[in-house]
């Protein structure tokens, strides 16, 4: 399957590897695009953890996600995301961009959420429950959730893709590969705070 609209209109990376891809409703229309940001902080360990939120009001609540929101005017994605990490776990980190995400949903005509995505190795401060989010570890050994995992670390749990976005796991793994990638999903949103995946298409980058 070729790339979906949007992909890959502001940047002049051309080598790309499908990684995962799927639905086959047209690809929903938008005019325009709202930048927010979501950072992990991966500790390499052992054991190799990542940090996660769970989200405690608003859009996404009740999902674990990494930390993250709007881009304010006069802000670049870069100083969003230190100050959301900031805001929602207390923490500071040595942020590197890592991944840019597209989502549009059906009723949002309008707009596609442009997400840009962060990782950490290391943090520096305290780490917080604050009102949005409330932080928690989670096994991030190097298994392919989709595969048989290996025996979980006794203390933590494995990554909880089914109290996370529909999404989620088909780019970190990515993420957590340390491969910069891309991709689009879009959404379908009938019950109120449900959103099911029409279509998606997730890649790599090989610059
Ligand atoms: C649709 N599939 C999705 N899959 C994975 N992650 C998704 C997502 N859609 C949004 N996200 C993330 O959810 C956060 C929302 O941020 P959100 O709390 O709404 O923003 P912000 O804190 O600025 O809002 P308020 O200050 O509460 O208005 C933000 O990290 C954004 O990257």
């Amino acid at each position: 399957m070729s790339p979906p609209p949007g992909v890959f209109d502001d940047s002049n990376v051309v080598q790309y590897i499908e990684t995962s891809s799927g639905g086959d409703h047209v690809w929903l229309p938008f005019t325009s695009k709202k930048l927010y940001t979501n950072a992990f902080i991966v500790s390499p360990g052992p054991p190799r953890k990542i940090l996660l939120g769970y989200k405690k009001r608003g859009f996404g609540a009740h999902l674990y996600n990494g930390f993250g929101g709007k881009v304010e005017d006069g802000e670049s994605p870069g100083q969003a995301a230190l100050r959301e990490l900031k805001e929602e776990c207390g923490v500071e980190a040595r942020l590197n961009h890592c991944g840019t995400l597209l989502f549009v949903t059906t009723g949002e005509p309008e707009w596609a959420f442009q997400i840009e995505l962060y990782r950490a190795d290391a943090y520096s401060g305290t780490l917080i429950e604050s009102e949005e989010m409330r932080p928690e570890w989670f096994s991030a050994h190097d298994d392919h959730p989709l595969e048989i995992p290996e025996i979980p670390h006794p203390s933590l749990r494995p990554i909880p893709y089914d109290s996370m976005w529909p999404d989620d796991v088909h780019w970190l793994p990515l993420l957590l590969a340390n491969r910069p990638f891309v991709g689009r999903a879009d959404f379908v949103n009938d019950t109120p705070g449900k959103y099911n995946m029409l279509r998606w298409w997730f890649g790599v980058l090989s610059t």
